[in-house]
């Protein structure tokens, strides 16, 4: 039997022990395995209280049971959702007792929406939201990918599609029309109209983008500077701050590599360079290697300083902020080169002196970084690639249609192609593997 067909389970809801947990099935076999283990099949959408027991007639809870028919549901196969106590051995009773079933497995990462997608319960991009609002740490990610998961993006990329499709169908109907390969202008001047307010469209929507698809990772800050500067000690206070969303991403065993914090619901992570160091334990140089390579893209830089004349000794395109630290170690005798202000900043990272102003000026940073993202319809790379390749096709329609009309409708053919790989509609056979690896299993 081919896995599609299979049945699958999955552990839908967080890691045992939990006070409840919920176990999704999806496939053929659902409603036999409700029927086995509950006694009887419920009433379709209404939670049940059923004594669950396997083949052999052993008990293995108390639970909740509720049973969705296909294809009105979240998959669009038969599904069955046991909601029993989260337990590590009621879990592993269940699950043996629904491993027992022919033709049932376990699932893999994402496959239910895969499933979902598959029976056209969501375009891609909308599966895409769905993984980036389970991911969402701050209230602005889980804006975006709520708009992508409502199909926001999808609904315009339809739209477009759809008159794409209308302007070729001009076109390629000037051309069955013309003997002598002379289109009628009533045909093709209709059609570049449509092309060039199409074209507006799309650009402006790729313009105002903002920087969305950052959104989805978080700003990265590095704080750098020379040894013994305070660099470990501004970290902790970050990190102790309530701002601080996760953390900490324990590096090395006393110092913190990475503090994520929450800056009016935009996601920024600052990490110690300091903290980047060699180590022989396998577990920290992987958060070693990671933490140096965001450290060496990283959108800010925070020099950390305890002297007045503090070279900055950091290549990257980022923008650099210059902090001085230990000001409670009587700076007045030694006046600084600057004030503060604008990318400048006196601080006392072990009293805290000054590290709210800072905090303040990153969520500016931020503001400013990320704005107008909040209309932002791209949340991923691959969107947006597709988009660009889109207004490129459209544009290289235009300019094409003076040498072969044939030409300008193969421009438009490939546009609407790669509208339709957005979507998820066609030609995605490559991609889906890559995206729904990334999903958590029972999603
Ligand atoms: N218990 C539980 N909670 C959950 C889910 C779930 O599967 N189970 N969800 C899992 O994703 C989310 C809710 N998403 C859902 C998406 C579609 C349908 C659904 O039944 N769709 C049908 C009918 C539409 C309707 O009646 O509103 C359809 O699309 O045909 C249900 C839930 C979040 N909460
Ligand atoms: N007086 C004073 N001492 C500080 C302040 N911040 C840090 N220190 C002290 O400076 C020393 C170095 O601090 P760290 O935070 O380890 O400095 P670092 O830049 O991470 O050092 P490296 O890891 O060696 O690069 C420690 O003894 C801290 O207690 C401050 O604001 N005032």
């Amino acid at each position: 039997m081919h896995p599609r067909d299979q049945t699958i389970f999955a552990l839908s809801s967080g890691r045992p022990p939990s006070a409840i947990a919920l176990v999704r099935v999806s496939g053929p076999q659902a409603g036999r395995i409700v029927t086995t283990l509950a006694g009887k099949l419920p009433p379709p959408r209404m939670a049940t209280r059923a004594l669950l027991r396997d083949v052999g007639q052993r008990p293995i809870d108390d639970a909740v049971v509720l049973w969705f028919p296909g294809p009105a549901n979240a998959t669009g196969e038969d599904v069955a959702e046991f909601h029993v106590h989260g337990g590590r051995a009621v879990l592993a009773a269940l699950f043996a007792a629904l491993s027992a079933f022919a033709d049932v497995r376990s699932a893999e990462p994402g496959e239910f929406t895969r499933r979902a997608f598959e029976n056209g319960k969501l375009d891609l991009t909308e599966a895409e939201g769905l993984d980036d609002l389970i991911h969402a740490d701050t209230d602005r990610q889980r804006h975006q990918a709520l708009r992508q998961l409502k199909g926001l993006l999808g609904d315009r990329a339809r739209d477009w599609r759809a008159r794409i499709i209308e302007a070729s169908a001009l076109i390629e109907a000037g051309i069955d029309f013309s003997d002598e390969g002379d289109v009628p202008a009533e045909l093709i001047a209709p059609a570049l109209a449509k092309v060039k307010a199409l074209l507006f469209e799309i650009e402006e929507v790729l313009a105002g983008q903002g920087r969305s698809e950052r959104l989805r990772d978080g700003l990265v800050v590095a704080i750098a500077g020379p040894p013994n500067v305070g660099k470990s000690t501004l970290m902790n206070q970050l990190a102790r701050r309530e701002v601080a969303i996760v953390s900490p991403h324990a590096g090395t065993t006393r110092d913190v590599i990475e503090v994520q914090l929450d800056l009016d619901g935009y996601p920024v992570t600052v990490i110690d360079t300091a903290g980047i160091r060699e180590t022989d334990d396998p577990v920290e140089q992987e958060g070693v290697r990671r933490a140096r390579a965001r450290a060496a893209d990283a959108d800010l830089v925070l020099w950390l300083s305890d002297s007045s004349q503090a070279a900055i000794d950091h290549d990257g395109s980022a923008p650099i902020w210059k902090v001085r630290n230990k000001i409670d170690l009587g700076a007045a005798g030694r006046p600084l080169a600057e004030g503060p202000g604008q990318g400048s900043f006196q601080i006392s990272a072990s009293r805290g002196d000054g590290v709210l102003e800072l905090i303040s000026a990153l969520v500016e940073f931020a503001q400013t970084y990320f704005g107008g993202s909040e209309s932002g319809l791209i949340g991923r790379t691959r969107q947006r690639k597709l988009l660009e390749d889109v207004a490129a096709g459209l544009r290289r329609c235009l300019t094409v249609v003076g040498e072969g009309e044939e030409l300008a409708a193969e421009e438009l053919r490939t546009a609407a192609h790669s509208l339709g790989r957005l979507l998820g509609r066609v030609d995605v056979e490559d991609i889906l593997d890559v995206i729904f690896r990334e999903f958590c299993v029972g999603k």
